[in-house]
């Protein structure tokens, strides 16, 4: 099954601009600073020799948090390179009289960006749609075609100009390419998080860059075709990956790839030819590629007799007359796992949003279907821990299911000073934040381990929790995916719990997310692209810890054998279990949804 929405064809948008020159160097063993910092201060990057020449693509791996960030902060001119080319002020850029700051633009999985850090109601776009949130993704992209003019009736009215008809042909070209023509006059605020970053990657090629960098776009279902699109456009590009994974980049022989990993430079074992990478997208791809993940990996006995967690009948999600979800029927049960896969706007997020219960259709599923004349009524539900939505109250929802997903890590609020501890305890309500300074009985000031206002924890609780995130901070933490440190296990957790959230790298930041879902072993568990913005080490700690590896399974590591994971992912190696295991999928397709063994 492909889920690639277009197979791409030889015509190519025609890009109405002369070809790009582009040329990045870096050196005779140029050191990389922070803005701000002296040369006598350690350097970020040190002695680096690296030339980008027009026609490359690159992609940029490597195991080391953050650093594969800290790398395309450097390109985007947010770091300092000594000593600067004599060139110009921005030094990896061969410069032709015009803005270079134009010429580099990146487009990154982080959905909907906030750079203030603060919270943001995610949960906004299930239900009607504001009149600020009206602008539609056409309109965006053009903002110059809308003109708010006062109406003949003293009432402001939205008037739409024509934008440019090069520019606007141009662009549905492009958003043709993309699978997002259908799309266009939705609000922007509508879209799926893969439609966004389409549009995202759209909006930066009409920007005419000359180099894309690109954040994780193998975790994005479209990949070829944004590969197909840059090539065309004649843009280079250059994907930052945590793992490498190479069969996307040759799978269109139009692209070439280079590997630089600046944590084990010179002695990596990355491909860097055409032939290299050939082979191992031959031993690497294919259906193969699950059963090569798990070979020698002990098995886990799936169990299927658990009790119904989350009951769906007939359950549909309507927006006007766009149907989303339609005549969706799904039991989750009590220790099974199961995988969630569809296109991009197929419905994953919407369904997880009436089982997490954020959607307010989740409470509307209770009305008989109105039945086509030739067949008999049936009665749809929407019933989550044997309750409708509306008997179960949201705090208990929250504290029953636990979540990763690229909403909640848009959403998690970075300004309020929570330490990795404080972020992992707020995993067992399900919340944003913890009562903080809590003195107990003894009089010592502890550590918060969550709780509800006014409920106060009792010892032998407070205890568990205690344990439960070193559990999690131990497992999923430095200690297990760190280069350092493997002998002291204890002062690498202490120092990564003090830490705070929002200074993190985006991997790390994600990791602590998945301790967050896990602290409270909840009973039901939903991974939505669990693994980006992690590194490799960190994926493998995090892959052992849900199986149960890296201790006997139900000792209080890993899952329990009660509790229920739906893992979405567009990539089944990506799964941390197998069928041999007994993993089941759920693929929906068309509005439809159907369980495939
Ligand atoms: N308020 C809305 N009005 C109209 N359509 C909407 C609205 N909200 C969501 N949709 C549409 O519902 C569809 C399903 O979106 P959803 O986010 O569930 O998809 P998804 O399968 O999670 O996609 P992705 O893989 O990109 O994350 C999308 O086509 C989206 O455009």
């Amino acid at each position: 099954m492909s889920y690639f929405s277009q197979e791409l064809d030889d015509s190519s948008p025609v890009r109405p601009t002369l070809p790009p020159v582009l040329f990045l160097r870096c050196h005779h063993g140029a050191n990389i600073h922070r803005f701000g910092q002296p040369n006598s201060a350690a350097p970020v990057f040190r002695d680096v020799h690296w030339t980008v020449s027009e026609g490359e693509n690159w992609a940029v791996v490597g195991s080391a948090s953050g650093e594969k960030a800290t790398l395309f902060q450097t390109l985007l001119g947010h770091l300092r390179i000594s000593p600067p080319p004599p060139t110009s002020l921005f030094p990896m850029l061969s410069l032709d009289g015009s803005d270079p700051y134009q010429k580099i633009s990146m487009v990154s999985f982080g959905n909907r960006a906030r750079g203030s850090g603060a919270f943001y109601d995610y949960s906004a776009r299930y239900g009607a749609v504001r009149e600020e949130d009206r602008i539609t993704l056409r309109e965006s992209v053009f903002p110059e075609t809308i003109d708010e003019v006062v109406g003949e009736l003293g009432y402001r009215q939205r008037e739409v100009q024509r934008a440019n008809e090069e520019d606007m042909h141009y662009f549905e070209q492009l958003a043709d390419r993309m699978g997002l023509t259908k799309l266009l006059d939705l609000p922007v605020v509508a879209l799926s998080n893969g439609q966004t970053r389409r549009a995202r990657v759209v909006k930066v090629i009409l920007r005419k860059p000359e180099l894309l960098l690109l954040d994780e776009p193998l975790s994005w279902c479209l990949f070829a075709n944004i590969c197909y699109l840059t090539h065309t456009a004649q843009l280079g590009l250059m994907c930052k990956r945590g793992r490498p994974c190479y069969r996307y980049y040759t799978s269109y022989t139009l692209l070439g790839a280079h590997a630089l990993s600046w944590d084990c430079a010179y002695k990596t074992t990355y491909p860097s030819t055409k032939d290299e990478i050939e082979r191992l997208v031959r031993e690497s791809g294919g259906p193969s590629e699950q059963s090569k993940v798990y070979s020698g990996v002990p098995k886990v006995s799936v169990d299927h007799s658990g009790e119904i967690l989350v009951d769906m009948n007939n359950v549909s999600v309507k927006y006007g007359d766009r149907t989303v979800l339609k005549a969706i029927n799904w039991q989750i049960k009590g220790g099974e796992r199961w995988h969630l896969v569809g296109a991009n706007g197929s419905g994953k997020t919407t369904l997880l949003s009436l089982i997490t219960g954020d959607h307010p259709q989740s409470y509307t599923q209770s009305s008989p279907l109105p039945a086509s004349p030739s067949e008999p009524a049936s009665q749809r539900h929407l019933r989550l821990f044997s309750q409708p939505r509306s008997r179960i109250p949201t705090p208990t929802l929250h504290s029953k299911i636990g979540v990763v997903s690229p909403e909640l890590f848009d959403a998690f609020p970075r300004r309020t000073g929570l330490t990795v501890w404080e972020a992992v305890a707020t995993g067992f309500e399900g919340v944003f934040s913890v009562p903080r300074n809590i003195v107990t009985s003894s009089g010592k000031p502890q550590r918060s381990v969550g709780g509800r206002v006014g409920e106060e924890l009792t010892d032998s609780e407070r205890q568990w929790r205690e344990k439960r995130i070193w559990d999690v901070i131990e497992h999923l933490g430095p200690a297990a995916w760190a280069t350092t440190g493997h002998d002291q296990i204890l002062p690498v957790s202490e120092e990564f719990a003090s830490r705070s959230f929002a200074s993190l790298s985006v991997g790390e930041q994600r990791v602590v997310l998945l301790m967050r879902a896990l602290v409270g072993q909840p009973p039901l568990v939903l991974l939505d692209e669990v693994w980006s913005g992690m590194d490799v080490s960190m994926i493998n700690a995090a892959r052992s810890y849900l199986r149960g590896e890296s201790g006997v399974p139900g000792d209080g590591r890993g899952m329990g054998k009660d509790q229920a994971v739906v893992v979405i992912t567009h990539w089944e190696n990506e799964v941390p279990w197998s069928a041999e295991d007994g993993v089941k999928k759920f693929v929906l397709e068309s509005g439809g949804g159907k369980v495939v063994q």
